[in-house]
């Protein structure tokens, strides 16, 4: 069993405060694996971490079969990135940033495929700044995508989506999967979660406090919502 990410001990103190814990975990080649918790619970900063925009206080990583936090370029070429805080030049349009993105990869993937897939080809020369919170949205999980990654960081990917565009997003990021991409996520969508996740991390103030496949952790109760708000409830630290 081929493992992607590799995580022993990784802490992150600001300050007082230790937004991450001691955390240790895997992520399987080809699987999806979602850190849930509630807002502060150090999910952002995780994955920060794992792509050495912040340096850890303790810990280790291997990313890719690579000790280290910091991204090479040939790990830069394997993996896609979506992060809540994207923020894009003004004045750019869409298919302006598209090619701009795609020209930083060796062998990206055919952007005008993406925005067909995505429902934002009526958009290609619309400026970024015009587009609906939904639609940058979509955006940023297409960006993510041009590298064809192996590996697919997203946090809170879908949040801000209607309905139908998530279950079309989901749908998308399970053919990825299918091609063999292995996809680490955060959301808050319990759903989502449910739909998407091979294996789950729930995170509570920086601290793992349980991990395993949605039917482990929502055994015994009536859905994975349910099972998330007790353990979140009930658990001390
Ligand atoms: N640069 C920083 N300086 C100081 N504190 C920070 C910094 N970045 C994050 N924190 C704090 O660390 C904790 C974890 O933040 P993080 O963004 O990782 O949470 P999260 O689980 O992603 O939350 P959310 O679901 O709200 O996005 C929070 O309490 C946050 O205020």
């Amino acid at each position: 069993m081929e493992l992607c990410i590799q995580v022993e001990h990784l802490t992150k103190r600001f300050q007082t405060q230790i937004a991450v814990n001691q955390l240790s975990f895997e992520v399987k080649k080809g699987e999806i694996f979602g850190i849930l918790g509630h807002n502060g619970a150090g999910k952002t900063t995780t994955i920060e971490m794992l792509l050495g925009l912040q340096n850890p206080d303790e810990g280790k990583i291997r990313l890719l079969k690579k000790d280290g936090a910091s991204i090479d370029k040939i790990i830069f070429e394997r993996i896609g990135v979506q992060l809540q805080a994207s923020s894009y030049q003004n004045n750019i349009r869409v298919r302006e940033l598209c090619e701009e993105m795609a020209s930083l990869y060796q062998d990206p993937a055919d952007y005008h495929e993406l925005l067909e897939q995505f429902e934002l080809s009526p958009f290609a020369h619309h400026f970024v700044a015009h587009l609906s919170q939904g639609e940058r949205q979509k955006l940023s999980i297409l960006l993510a995508l041009l590298p064809k990654p192996e590996m697919l960081f997203l946090d809170e990917a879908t949040t801000g989506l209607d309905a139908a565009a998530r279950r079309a997003v989901w749908d998308r990021l399970l053919l990825w999967k299918e091609k063999g991409t292995t996809i680490l996520l955060t959301t808050h969508y319990m759903e989502e979660a449910a739909y998407l996740c091979d294996r789950i991390l729930l995170l509570k103030q920086g601290n793992a406090i349980m991990e395993g496949t949605v039917a482990d952790i929502a055994k015994g109760f009536a859905s994975l919502e349910e099972a998330y708000l007790h353990y979140m409830e009930v658990t001390k630290l």
